[in-house]
């Protein structure tokens, strides 16, 4: 062979090699590929199990299941999967509710059923009609629905399915994601590119996305969907918006998933002309009760409002000195007869609390438990200050027994690297999670505050601040799919593990080679705690850039608003640092169960992760490591730098097994992490130390620029205020 056509032969073989021939994946597709199964046994095995598809009932989710199962399969499986609606052969896949399958119906599910509700199912393999098959059974069709889609994920991460026994029922019942997307499409705290809903051409123009995005709800079992910002605009509540509402509500009601309002408490006086929006004034619950059936009239199963009141200037009832139980019971009286709920923020503070804002929501809200309507939820965010990158639980789970409490986790970033910090929250939500309330005794976790059985609630719920926008893979980072996914995967079970969660989407994302599957599961599971110590570690909190949160800023001060200033929170000064939240202190401590307060009130026994949320500590107090404060700060900081360079080498040995565009493109944000990960280390070490008046330790890099520098980059900062 000539040596120029060896050369290029040579070049041919590198290029296949290193995949750059061929088209990249901008992860549109999210978790839900259905390429063809690798692994020539397991490939074999399925085929033989899967021979056709038999769904004899009708209805458009049980379309919806047909097509997902039938693309799904042919996909995986790489033949063609024929649909009937009669058993012809052995391996089928059954399908169908004992309602509308006689199949379904002849294996007298009823008692396995009846405890599994409307959203549960079965995956069981069964003898119908003398052949064996696999059968998806539910209650319902979205039962049916949910089923397939958990059938799916078995063959998509390589499971066995020769002998199922599967029962599984959603432990909360809504499950719902909150969209920040503002009418004019921008997105409150959004780092993906601006809102899904395309408001000019709705109701006309139904975007695939709509449908797409769907689809990879019910796959994870979200079932409730808030389309409005919290900070609301009212004319969404006009019949010009509401028919985009009603053209959304149809595109997602085959997916199981209702639609949501946020309500402007003053919606009456903006559109109604009312003069008032008082709660307890006959003409303004009139108007709600008007508008409500308004709604109900474009969307018949309108799942009701989420409120945002007195907080962050929203309006209120206590601009009319009435509470929040006085505003959330006339939604809820309007949104009643219809089978409508009200999920009430407890996200409240002003700077009228006087030492400590942390205070504020268990001091306003536990008064009033016993005071809401039945319909009534109150959602409250993990943590009492504000979704910050580590919080001790919010004392509010488990302080109103007789009120549903609904938790508020914020999948978006804000205070977490916003669009391109590699920062799984799985182990987040899980923390919060496992949380013991102690409000009747060991093992009154904040999952069965929220699951309803600490308390005997049936009505339930989970919210997600979305991370959703219109960017081609949906949230920005690649791994912002993956706190999604979790979030829905936890809101269905919240016993899973972050690593089980974290191995499925990853096989189901990228590929089932353990050999990236392995190294990257791992760096997962480390990343919220690398990020917590390059930026807040300790129990640090809220010292980030003022007002765009992105970026430290722990020198910031506002001569407004204490409360929006880093010095408030950390009270560095020459003796020490942190927030002193016990008797000595703002006394926020005593809002916790007697057995939770001795696990936080003692510096010794505080757990370091939570040290400096609730103790003011001496700088050369000995830590647990040995070191004294101000060089374990040190080497925390230090520490969660080096941890996201670990995760960069990690990434880089996985170059080649999966696309080379998603790879590129999560390497390139690894590199954005890691100078912001420096970011926070220099600046925050060079500032607290104008009062440790300390040395870096020798062993660990130093800053790379000036105190100085570091202060101007926060584009808010105004020197002297
Ligand atoms: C929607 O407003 C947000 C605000 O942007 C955000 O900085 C803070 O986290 O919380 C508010 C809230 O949760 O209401």
């Amino acid at each position: 062979m000539e040596r120029k056509s060896l050369n290029l032969l040579l070049i041919l073989l590198l290029l296949i090699l290193t995949n750059n021939y061929s088209y990249g994946d901008d992860g549109y597709r999210l978790w839900q590929r259905y390429d063809k199964v690798q692994d020539a046994e397991k490939l074999k095995n399925y085929q033989q199990s899967v021979s056709e598809l038999v769904i004899e009932g009708n209805s458009p989710t049980l379309s919806v299941a047909q097509k997902e199962l039938t693309v799904g399969l042919t996909g995986l499986l790489g033949k063609a999967v024929p649909v009937s609606q009669r058993l012809t052969q052995q391996s089928a896949v059954v399908a169908g509710t004992p309602a509308n399958s006689a199949l379904i119906a002849s294996l007298n599910l009823a008692e396995r059923l009846n405890s599994l509700g409307d959203e549960g199912y079965l995956i069981l393999t069964a003898n119908t009609n003398g052949k064996k098959s696999t059968v998806i059974a539910a209650n319902t069709d979205i039962g049916v629905l949910y089923g397939s889609f958990h059938f799916l994920r078995l063959l998509q991460t390589q499971q066995s399915i020769s002998n199922l026994s599967i029962a599984s029922a959603p432990k909360i019942k809504h499950r719902v994601l909150n969209h920040w997307d503002n009418l004019d499409r921008t997105v409150e705290r959004g780092y993906a590119g601006f809102s899904l809903w395309d408001w000019h051409k709705l109701p006309d123009y139904i975007d695939q996305r709509y449908i797409d995005y769907a689809r990879a709800n019910a796959s994870i079992g979200i079932n409730g969907t808030v389309l409005t910002n919290v900070n609301a605009n009212a004319l969404v509540l006009t019949k010009e918006y509401l028919v985009k509402v009603a053209a959304l509500a149809d595109a997602f009601r085959p997916y199981g998933l209702r639609v949501y309002l946020t309500a402007r408490f003053s919606a009456p006086i903006e559109l109604g002309g009312l003069k008032t929006a008082d709660p307890l004034d006959p003409q303004v619950q009139a108007w709600w009760k008007d508008k409500t059936e308004e709604i109900y009239s474009y969307v018949p199963d309108f799942g009701g409002f989420l409120v945002k009141a007195n907080s962050e200037g929203q309006p209120g009832p206590q601009n009319y000195g009435r509470n929040h139980a006085d505003g959330a019971n006339m939604l809820a009286d309007a949104v009643a007869p219809r089978g409508g709920i009200v999920m009430w923020r407890a996200f409240v503070y002003d700077d009228k609390e006087p030492d400590d804002r942390a205070k504020q929501a268990y001091n306003e809200f536990k008064p009033l438990d016993g005071t809401f309507r039945k319909n009534v939820l109150v959602q409250v965010k993990n943590g009492a200050i504000d979704f910050q990158p580590r919080e001790p639980f919010h004392p509010l789970f488990g302080a109103m027994p007789q009120t549903p409490i609904m938790m508020e986790f914020q999948i978006t970033q804000e205070y977490l690297g916003q669009g391109t910090h590699l920062a799984y929250l799985s182990p987040l939500f899980k923390e919060v999670l496992t949380s013991d309330t102690y409000a009747k005794g060991k093992g009154s976790t904040v999952a069965k505050v929220i699951d309803g059985t600490l308390d005997n609630h049936t009505l339930t719920g989970i919210a997600g601040v979305s991370n959703i926008g219109n960017d081609r893979n949906w949230t920005g980072h690649q791994f912002g799919q993956a706190n999604w996914y979790s979030f829905g995967r936890l809101a269905w079970d919240h016993t899973l593990s972050s690593e089980a969660i974290a191995d499925e989407w990853l096989k189901m994302t990228f590929t089932n080679n353990n050999q990236f599957v392995a190294p990257v599961k791992n760096m997962m599971l480390g990343s919220h705690e690398a990020l917590v110590n390059y930026m807040t570690p300790l129990g640090l909190h809220h010292i980030m850039g003022w007002s765009h949160h992105y970026g430290p800023g722990p020198w910031i001060k506002d001569k407004h608003r204490a409360d929006w200033t880093s010095v408030y929170y950390h009270r560095a000064d020459e003796e020490g640092i942190g927030f002193d939240r016990t008797a000595t202190g703002s006394n926020a401590i005593a809002q916790y169960f007697p057995p939770v307060q001795k696990q936080f009130r003692v510096i010794k026994k505080c757990p370091e992760k939570y040290l400096l949320w609730f103790h003011h500590v001496k700088w050369n107090r000995k830590m647990d490591s040995g070191r004294i404060l101000w060089d374990e700060l040190c080497h925390r900081y230090s520490g969660g730098v080096d941890s996201v360079r670990q995760m960069q080498q990690t990434w880089n040995t996985v170059q080649g097994l999966i696309d080379q565009e998603r790879f590129d493109q999560v390497q390139s944000f690894l590199k954005i992490q890691e100078k912001e990960a420096k970011w926070w280390r220099d600046a925050c070490l060079l500032y607290f130390q104008t009062f440790s008046k300390r040395p870096i330790p020798q062993d660990l890099e130093k800053p790379a620029e000036s105190l100085d520098y570091y202060m101007q980059l926060d584009p808010q900062f105004v020197p002297g205020i």
